[in-house]
């Protein structure tokens, strides 16, 4: 690119390669970026240990190891402590609603939905491309200045924000994923490190001058599984706050429990993000999808159905009793999770049997004690509110029930309990179906799509992935329709094939050639018969995603 051409403005060290644009620019701005660079030179080799770890973790229960409570941190897990008080501007989550950062118009949508929280979502509900991205980073500086607008000349319609709008949280990604379109001293950055440093670089003051009341802002951190990786995020806030000249504690975070590891270390997570907690939420679909990650060598510990994975198995309500019991315990909030129906516009008989399912799983949440939930879509939030708000009688929230006698009767055994229920090969075709098409939407930057009338991301998607993975590598019995069938590659590559062609006639021949769907049908077979897991499907099709553009930066050469 000439020299002369605009590019990003950057500080020692740090190389923009995705595509200039003056709208990104107002992001990446040579202080923002600063930030980001101080974060990854101080946390990098902290990072790098903790994944080396999860790797370790890994070959031990390869071996044969189960997860644990660490008799170490015993004493943490005992002791009488409790988290910093709950901000007042947050204590009411009754209902949350969840959705990518960008598109536009969906952030003012969540915001005027009625919700009490809206959680941004750079993670499970956004391909990271380098625009979706970005814009979302705009969209969201845009969402805490109030100003942000969106006009839709197609429909002819306006969007703009209602005088009462819900209080954003902002999910970055995991510690797992780089940003590719960013190198810090040559290294691609840590990705979570460029979500939370920009945003927090640029809405700090705002946010606590509206939002927060002189806290915030607040984060939602995902799939982490050792308190070590909340001790790194800690860290990352304080360097934060001391960098804004915020006191200690202002940034507040509330931490997904959704990696089986994690589930032995909600105590230990607590205790080290302690002065910046706002509790804990059950990230019951990527929890799922980590269940198979960790016990991938346990032919014992094999799934059923996908379908049949709900919060009724055992090991599932284990792990909330628990979640409900140590967050009561510390003071904050239990957040539960996400049904995953959302309304079905075409059958009014579905949309309600949908409404249903979504009421009686909210209705176990908030009898169980969680003190808000979350909602995929906001023609879901009256019927939710109206559950929890019914229950909860005009409290914020249930903290000061106190810790519950279901959740202290836990055991490590009860979070490992093997679920129930029969394994099909309609479940293998379903699984595909999905898989195929979640990473074709993936691939053309969709984070977040409706198939077969649920909400699928990337933590669904996941476990289509791994289920098929597992059934192949233990030789699963399938059920085919009354006969038994072996998971075998060469059946996989069967049903691949005729999926595919199932995948097609849906959406219409000629969607099916413009898409990514052939591509997207590659490596999710690939991916289903690979000898070793891939960690995620979203590390591994990253790089179909990237796109450098040589001289973004001024120093690039
Ligand atoms: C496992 C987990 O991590 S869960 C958390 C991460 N996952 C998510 O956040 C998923 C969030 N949900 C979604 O992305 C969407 O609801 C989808 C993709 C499932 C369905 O979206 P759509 O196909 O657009 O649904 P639909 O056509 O019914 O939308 C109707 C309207 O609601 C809006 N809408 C739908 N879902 C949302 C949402 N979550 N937030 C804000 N607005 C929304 C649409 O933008 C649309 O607005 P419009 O009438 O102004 O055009
Ligand atoms: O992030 C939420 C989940 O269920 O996964
Ligand atoms: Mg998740």
């Amino acid at each position: 690119m000439a020299a002369s051409s605009a590019c990003y403005d950057t500080p020692e060290g740090v190389d923009v390669r995705g595509r200039y644009d003056p709208a990104f620019a107002s992001v990446l701005t040579r202080d923002a970026l600063a930030l980001v660079a101080a974060l990854q030179r101080e946390f990098r080799g902290a990072v790098r240990y903790a994944m080396e770890q999860r790797r370790e973790a890994q070959r031990r229960y390869d071996g044969g190891e189960l997860p644990r409570f660490d008799p170490a941190t015993r004493a943490v897990r005992e002791g009488d402590w409790k988290c910093a008080p709950v901000p007042p501007a947050v204590a009411d989550r009754t209902v949350e609603i969840t959705g990518p950062a960008e598109p536009r118009k969906m952030v003012i949508n969540a915001l005027n939905s009625g919700a009490k929280v809206f959680m941004a979502d750079f993670e499970d509900a956004l391909s990271p491309t380098w625009e979706n991205l970005m814009n979302g980073q705009v969209n969201l500086r845009d969402a805490v200045a109030g100003t942000i607008s969106y006009r839709d000349a197609a429909r002819g319609r306006e969007y703009k924000l209602n005088d009462q709008t819900a209080k954003l949280f902002v999910r970055p990604r995991g510690w797992h994923l780089p940003e590719a379109h960013v190198l810090i001293d040559g290294e691609p950055a840590i990705g979570c490190l460029v979500d939370f440093g920009l945003y927090f670089f640029h809405n700090h003051a705002a946010f606590r001058a509206g939002q927060g009341a002189g806290l915030g802002p607040f984060f939602y951190l995902p799939k982490m599984e050792h308190s070590r990786e909340a001790r790194i995020w800690n860290g990352v806030f304080e360097r934060a706050e001391q960098a804004a000249g915020i006191e200690k504690g202002s940034i507040r975070a509330t931490v997904l429990v959704e990696t089986l590891p994690a589930a032995f270390q909600m105590d230990e997570i607590l205790y080290e993000l302690r002065d910046h907690s706002v509790g804990l939420n059950c990230g019951r679909w990527d929890y799922i999808f980590s269940y198979v990650k960790t016990f991938r060598a346990h032919p014992d510990r094999l799934l059923p159905d996908r379908a049949l994975v709900g919060m009724a198995q055992h090991f599932m309500r284990s792990y909330s009793h628990l979640l409900i019991h140590t967050c009561h315990r510390r003071g904050v909030h239990a957040m539960g999770g996400m049904a995953a129906q959302i309304p079905i516009k075409d059958d009014a008989a579905a949309n309600e049997a949908a409404l249903e399912l979504v009421r009686k799983d909210k209705l176990r949440e908030v009898r169980a004690g969680h003190d808000g939930t979350w909602a995929a879509h906001p023609g879901l939030i009256p019927a939710i509110r109206e559950v929890f708000e019914g229950h909860l009688g005009g409290r914020p929230n249930q903290i000061a029930a106190g810790a519950s006698d279901a959740g202290a009767a836990v055991t490590a055994e009860d979070l490992i309990e093997p679920p129930r229920g029969g394994r099909t090969v309609d479940g293998l075709r379903l699984n595909t179906r999905v898989g195929v098409q979640y990473l074709a939407a993936w691939l053309a930057g969709s984070g977040s799509v409706p198939l077969y009338n649920l909400m699928e991301d990337a933590a669904t998607a996941e476990i289509s992935r791994v289920q098929n993975w597992q059934w192949l590598r233990h030789g699963a019995a399938l059920d085919a329709g009354g006969v038994e069938v072996r998971a075998t590659p060469e059946l996989l590559a069967r049903v691949v094939g005729e999926e595919m062609a199932r995948v097609e006639a849906e959406v219409g021949g000629e969607r099916f050639r413009r898409g990514r769907y052939a591509e997207a049908g590659r490596i999710f077979a690939r991916q289903c018969m690979a000898p070793e897991l891939d960690d995620f499907l979203t590390l591994d099709a990253y790089n179909l995603i990237v796109a450098h553009h040589p001289g973004a930066t001024d120093k690039a050469e």
